[in-house]
């Protein structure tokens, strides 16, 4: 890094990250400045095409100081939780060398060297729909790349734990466990796969969109009062959630949809309840929220057996999973029959991901949304119907982990300057 002129190089690396849902549900810390939580958690991987994060890291001898750019706009560094991610991947950076570009950094370099971040979610920010996890596991995902991290999976889950609790379980595809771990310096604490994305490919994600208002308690400050406050959280912690592991992961391994289902919308229904158990209360779900659980309940119980499986975290947005592409079709039936969109609404901004579901439901454009009959489960006194409460629907399926995106395209920054 001699004269001038070799000064101006910048160096980067652009990365996507899913974001993930989970069924055993993460709520509560026992060590807040290193995001150890008081339970595991069981998560499923969202297909990144749909819900994700790109991010975009560089680093050049000319920047002044690290900053970073989130959805266009600048954003502060200087919380927690970012200044951990990076101090923790600094240490365990690498040398870099590329001599095409005349570039070499040492591993202690990288202490004094500045970053220029930007990143995008192609999803609501701060819904609900788990941001914060996309964002700092493609965070870690991408400086690890960056920095040449020799570490493996579990290490950068840890890291992205330190910036999100629920970011540890974006560093995989499929279905992953997060280990709550023992140690006081949270060593032990990170997350593993359970199974690939395609152990269970018959599975379907339904999202009503209910709300992308960012909400009013994030889930860190929520969970803390939660812990404060809330005496079911700690019986939730030691009796309930050890055993359903146990029972979730084995639903998982054998594709048991019953189980999954069961013990996915118990933990959500329990998740909500340890919320209105806190003081004061909190209150994540909205009337919307409400009336996709009574529907799918109500379907359910008519079948015999559950077809779907709810889950909605700090935020309004239900998540559901259905058994199958057929009842995937006939749920979009049901949701779309109670929650049609505002007039001049098109189908394109109606359903989003992937819409060849589409087919299935038997929908070419709104008019066949219109026509759409009551479910026939529905009693005639609550087949009503409520105009623009779903703002639009995201169909997608269990995915991969984060993935580079070598195409400089996709970068996130310019390549001469660094800025966005
Ligand atoms: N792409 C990103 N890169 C870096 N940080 C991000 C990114 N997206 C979100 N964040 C951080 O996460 C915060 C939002 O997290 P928050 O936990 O409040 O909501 P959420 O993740 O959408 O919902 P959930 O409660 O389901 O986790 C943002 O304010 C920002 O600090
Ligand atoms: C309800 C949840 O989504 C809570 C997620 O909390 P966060 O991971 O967003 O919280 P912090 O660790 O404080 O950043 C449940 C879950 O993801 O398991």
């Amino acid at each position: 890094m001699g004269d001038e002129e070799s000064k101006k190089w910048v160096l980067m690396v652009t990365a996507q990250a899913p974001t993930n849902m989970s069924v055993i549900k993460y709520w509560g810390k026992r060590d807040e400045t290193l995001i150890l939580p008081i339970n595991d958690s069981i998560s499923v991987t969202f297909d990144l095409q749909h819900l994700s994060t790109i991010t975009t890291v560089s680093v050049s001898p000319t920047f002044l100081h690290d900053r970073l750019w989130l959805n266009g706009k600048e954003f502060s560094l200087s919380g927690d939780k970012y200044q951990r991610c990076l101090k923790e991947i600094r240490s365990c950076a690498g040398d870099v060398e590329d001599e095409k570009k005349g570039i070499k950094i040492t591993k202690k370099d990288w202490e004094n060297l500045h970053l220029h971040i930007a990143s995008y979610n192609n999803f609501p920010t701060a819904a609900g729909l788990a941001s914060s996890a996309s964002g700092f596991a493609c965070l870690v995902f991408a400086l690890a790349k960056l920095m040449n991290l020799k570490e493996d999976n579990g290490k950068l889950s840890a890291i992205a734990r330190q910036g999100s609790g629920s970011a540890c379980r974006s560093l995989y595809g499929g279905f992953v466990k997060w280990f709550m771990g023992k140690n006081d310096d949270g060593s032990d604490s990170f997350a593993v796969q359970l199974a690939d994305e395609k152990h269970w490919d018959d599975l379907l994600i339904v999202i009503p969109v209910v709300s992308s208002r960012q909400k009013e308690t994030s889930s860190t400050r929520g969970m803390r009062e939660s812990v404060e406050t809330s005496t079911l959280i700690q019986y939730r912690a030691k009796e309930v959630v050890p055993k359903r592991i146990v029972e979730m992961e084995e639903a998982i391994k054998n594709r048991d949809f019953q189980s999954f289902a069961r013990l996915t919308c118990a933990e959500s229904n329990q998740f909500h309840a340890v919320c209105l158990d806190t003081s004061p209360p909190l209150f994540y779900m909205n009337d919307t929220s409400h009336r996709i659980i009574t529907c799918v309940e109500n379907w359910n119980h008519s079948e015999g057996s559950p077809q779907v499986a709810y889950t909605c975290d700090a935020g309004p947005n239900v998540v559901l999973f259905a058994q199958n592409r057929k009842v995937a079709a006939l749920l979009l039936q049901r949701l779309f029959f109670h929650f049609p969109p505002h007039p001049d609404t098109d189908l394109k901004s109606y359903v989003l991901g992937d819409t060849s579901i589409l087919q299935d439901v038997g929908i070419q454009d709104m008019k066949d949304v219109e026509a759409l009959s009551p479910p026939p489960e529905t009693k005639d006194d609550i087949a009503q119907k409520y105009k623009g409460d779903v703002s639009y629907f995201i169909c997608t399926r269990p995915g991969k982990g984060p993935v580079l995106l070598s195409d400089e395209g996709q970068a996130l920054l310019n390549p001469e300057t660094g800025l966005p």
